[in-house]
């Protein structure tokens, strides 16, 4: 992954399975936005292959391209929802652009994905009127809108609470067991990686490559490289930030 002539890393290497809880770690400035921006199909490797179910993503184009695209959902950091649009219609607007479904099915669908995520009955309300938390996970049913199989998160707890935090990551893990939805998720909380990660990779800033694979709670017993130690036995409010 490179800016220009600026190599962010290289020599990645990893699989992500069906039904992962699927853990980027690293210190600030690594590469984790910069690895997910490529797997969501927003930038281009320098080098090497992104394989959606065995098809190459950025060697593809056209229909497949959308088609391979369309199965991978994302959730921002604030939610990216619409201000001036409330909780239905922005769970909506996916499904407009994206489908020919009549707006009442729409609308019965934007209920269902409220509902998934905690807020059954919030449809009418605007983002500002619900709490940060709320509006994380409203964030998370706008993500779902179109039934994605993977589902990326970039530091989804940034800014919430504790206990909001963990209201997210037990959604989170709902998801995943309902669904059957695998989940990307960039974070720097400890006790949430540890906690919902089955698999990981640590970025590290100094190589600039992963120099650890695993499930993080594996990886915090057994992982005997001093910087994913320090990174995997710190606090719960990171130095590595
Ligand atoms: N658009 C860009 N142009 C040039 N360099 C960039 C660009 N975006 C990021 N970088 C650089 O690439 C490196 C990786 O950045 P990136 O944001 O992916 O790291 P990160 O691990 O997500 O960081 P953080 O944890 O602080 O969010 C950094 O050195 C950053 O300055």
């Amino acid at each position: 992954m490179a800016y220009g002539d600026f190599v962010v890393m290289r020599d990645l290497d990893f699989a992500i399975q069906r039904g992962d809880i699927f853990i980027i770690m690293g210190g600030s400035g690594c590469g984790k936005s910069t690895l997910m921006r490529h797997m969501i199909g927003l930038k281009q490797p320098a080098a090497g292959k992104i394989l959606i179910a065995g098809q190459s993503l950025w060697d593809t184009e056209g229909a497949t391209r959308e088609a391979l695209l369309r199965r991978l959902g994302v959730m921002y950091q604030s939610g990216a929802l619409w201000s001036s649009l409330t909780l239905a219609e922005n769970i909506g607007l996916p499904l407009q652009q994206f489908t020919a479904l009549p707006s009442k099915r729409i609308r019965e669908i934007a209920s269902y994905k409220l509902a998934l995520v905690g807020l059954a009955g919030f449809e009418d309300h605007y983002p500002a009127e619900i709490s940060g938390g709320m509006q994380k996970r409203a964030g998370v049913a706008r993500a779902m809108a179109l039934d994605p199989e993977v589902l990326f998160f970039d530091e989804p707890s940034a800014g919430l609470d504790p206990v909001s935090a963990r209201r997210l990551d037990d959604l989170i893990l709902e998801l995943r067991e309902s669904l059957g939805t695998t989940m990307v998720v960039i974070t720097h909380e400890l006790a949430s990686l540890l906690r919902i990660g089955t698999n990981a990779i640590f970025l590290d800033v100094e190589t600039r490559t992963q120099i650890a694979q695993g499930a993080p709670r594996t990886l915090a017993e057994h992982c005997h490289h001093p910087r994913v130690q320090a990174f995997l036995s710190r606090g719960t409010t990171g130095e590595a930030q």
